[in-house]
């Protein structure tokens, strides 16, 4: 599961255990729940960091129970369903009224890999741990949300084919190349110190945390219509 714990102007979420934090119905709830209660205590200067346990970020939807349903077309809607259920997160983390940090200290796949790069600053481990997006290697079409996020967070579009359409297994300083991680480190400790010490020094700018969140917005209009966030319209002074 994940838990929510404050610790100065830090909210530390972390999904727990030493599983591969596959993003099953009850995680994507506490996920929700975790960043509505971030939300409900941000004051100027909150900042987010995410990270996990073990030797996974998360491996994506929890595609065994989907495989569970005893049918192609159940297994489909199960599928369906944690596509669905997922989308909230990616809204609640576009508009959360405060920088978000992932400090990514293992393998990040898919859902997974998505739910890193909904973070404002992506940080991750060099020695192990591979950012891979399977769906390609799985047959399994990208959800719109999906496409908008690494449109609008890959920059590269050779980058983009690599990683959505080759489906490549990408390593910290590959990703750092392009431009999808900010920096990489020789280890999860080190990973998550580097985060933490981001997290402080955006944390002394003491950001008014709405504003925050409405420029970000403003930075992906299209991600935002996808995921039903609104882009509040700038009032112009007169
Ligand atoms: C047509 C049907 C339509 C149906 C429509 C229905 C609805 C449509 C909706 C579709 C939904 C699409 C969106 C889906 C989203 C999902 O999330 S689906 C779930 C997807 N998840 C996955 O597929 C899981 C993918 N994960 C993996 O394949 C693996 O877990 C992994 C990430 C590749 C890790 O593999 P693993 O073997 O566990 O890795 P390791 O043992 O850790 O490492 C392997 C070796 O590599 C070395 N290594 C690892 N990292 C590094 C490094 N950074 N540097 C150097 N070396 C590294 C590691 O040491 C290992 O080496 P050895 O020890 O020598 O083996």
């Amino acid at each position: 599961m994940c838990t929510l714990e404050k610790r100065g102007d830090l909210f530390f979420l972390t999904l727990t255990g030493d599983d591969e934090h596959r993003l099953s119905l009850t995680l994507i709830d506490s996920l929700l729940s975790a960043l509505s209660q971030a939300k409900s205590q941000a004051t100027r200067g909150s900042v987010l960091v995410t990270t996990a346990h073990g030797k996974f970020f998360s491996n994506g939807f929890d595609l065994g129970w989907a495989q569970a349903a005893g049918s192609a077309s159940a297994a489909r809607a199960r599928l369906s369903q944690m596509v669905a259920a997922f989308k909230p997160v990616v809204a609640a983390l576009l508009s959360l009224p405060m920088p978000t940090v992932a400090a990514v200290q293992g393998h990040a796949a898919a859902a997974g890999f998505l739910l890193a790069l909904s973070h404002d600053y992506f940080l991750m481990r060099r020695d192990r741990g591979v950012l891979y997006m399977s769906e390609v290697d799985l047959g399994l079409p990208f959800p719109d949300y999906f496409t908008a996020a690494f449109l609008a967070k890959i920059g590269s579009v050779s980058g983009r084919r690599d990683v959505m359409l080759r489906g490549m297994k990408l390593k910290g300083d590959e990703a750092v190349k392009l431009g999808i991680v900010e920096s990489a480190h020789d280890s999860a400790e080190s990973t998550v110190e580097a985060a933490v010490r981001l997290g402080e020094q955006l944390a002394k700018r003491k950001w008014n945390g709405d504003v925050y969140a409405e420029i970000r917005k403003s930075l992906y209009p299209e991600l935002c219509g996808v995921v039903g966030v609104g882009v509040a319209t700038p009032k112009a002074k007169l």
